[in-house]
C-alpha cells in the first residue's frame, strides 16, 4: 500500500490505517479496526479487487455475507494468485489473512473494484450476472447503491454480449466526468498527488444500481478520492487487506 499508493499521494501518515497481521491477538486488531472505522464515521471509498474465485477482499467463497472484518483462511487458489508478492513462492505465502469482512464493504458510501484480465473472467460473469452468493463475495455488490466495477476488456470476455453491450451504451450516455481544480495541498512537506484521472474513463463501468447510471455521480471516483486525502475529507481507504 505504502510502495503503490500512499507515498505517490498526500496523505497524513497518521491517517492511514492497515490491519497488522503481525499483531499479538488478531481478534482484538479486527475488533479495533471496525471502531476505527465506526470512529471516522465510516468509509466513504472502498476501493477493491477481486480474486479469481469472485472473492472480495479475501472474503474466500462459503464467506457469510454479514461478516466483519476477521482473521481468514485463504483458499490454495488465493495462495497461488499471491505468491507474486513472495518471489513466486506458494510456499512462502502465509495460510492466513485478516480481512475486512463482506458486510464491512456493504457499509461503504461508495465501492469500486478493479477486474483485470481474463482469468477473472469467469467469475466477473458469476457475480454480475448471476445471483448475490457466498461463493462469489463480490457478487455482494449487486446490494449497494453506489458500487462500481471497473473492468478492462479481457475481464468482460466471459460475458454475455447483451451485458457488455448495455453497458457501454450506459457508459455512452453518461456525460464526461468534470476534473476537479486541484486544492492546495495542507501540507507542502508532504508529495503532492501523481495519480492521474483520465479525462473519461476508458474501461466498461458496470454500476450495482443500472437504473440510476442515467444520473451519474458528477466527479470521477478517483478524483474525488485524491481530492478528499488531500482536504482530509476521506480518512480511511481500505485495499481489503493490503494487497494494494
Ligand atoms: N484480497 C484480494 C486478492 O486476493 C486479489 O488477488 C486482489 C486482486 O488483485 P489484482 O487485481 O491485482 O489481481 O484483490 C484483493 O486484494
Amino acid at each position: 500500500m505504502w510502495r503503490h499508493f500512499f507515498s505517490h499521494v498526500n496523505i497524513h501518515p497518521s491517517n492511514v490505517n492497515i490491519l497488522d497481521g503481525n499483531a499479538r491477538d488478531l481478534d482484538a486488531e479486527c475488533a479495533a479496526y471496525e471502531a476505527k472505522i465506526d470512529a471516522a464515521g465510516g468509509i466513504d471509498l472502498f476501493l477493491a479487487g477481486m480474486g479469481e474465485d469472485g472473492h472480495l477482499a479475501f472474503n474466500e467463497p462459503g464467506s457469510s455475507l454479514a461478516s466483519r472484518t476477521r482473521p481468514v483462511t485463504l483458499a490454495a487458489d488465493t495462495i497461488v494468485a499471491n505468491s507474486r508478492f513472495f518471489d513466486g513462492e506458494p510456499e512462502k505465502v502465509p495460510r492466513k489473512a485478516l480481512t475486512v469482512g463482506v458486510r464491512t464493504v456493504l457499509d461503504a458510501r461508495e465501492v469500486v473494484a478493479i477486474v483485470l484480465g481474463s482469468r477473472k473472467a469467469p467469475a466477473l460473469r458469476a457475480c454480475v450476472e448471476k445471483g448475490v452468493s457466498h461463493m462469489g463475495t463480490l457478487s455482494a455488490l449487486q446490494l449497494h447503491p453506489c458500487a462500481r466495477i471497473v473492468c478492462d476488456e479481457d475481464a468482460t470476455l466471459e460475458l454475455r454480449v447483451g451485458t457488455v453491450k448495455y453497458f457501454k451504451a450506459i457508459e455512452q450516455d453518461a456525460p464526461a466526468p468534470e476534473r476537479a481544480p486541484e486544492p492546495a495541498p495542507p501540507n507542502a512537506s508532504l508529495r503532492a498527488p501523481t495519480v492521474s484521472v483520465p479525462s473519461r474513463t476508458p474501461s466498461p463501468v458496470f454500476d450495482s444500481m443500472h437504473s440510476r447510471i442515467v444520473q451519474p455521480t458528477p466527479l470521477p471516483v478517483l478524483t474525488k478520492m485524491t481530492n478528499g486525502l488531500m482536504n482530509g475529507a476521506v480518512k480511511i481507504v481500505v485495499g481489503g487487506d493490503g494487497n494494494y
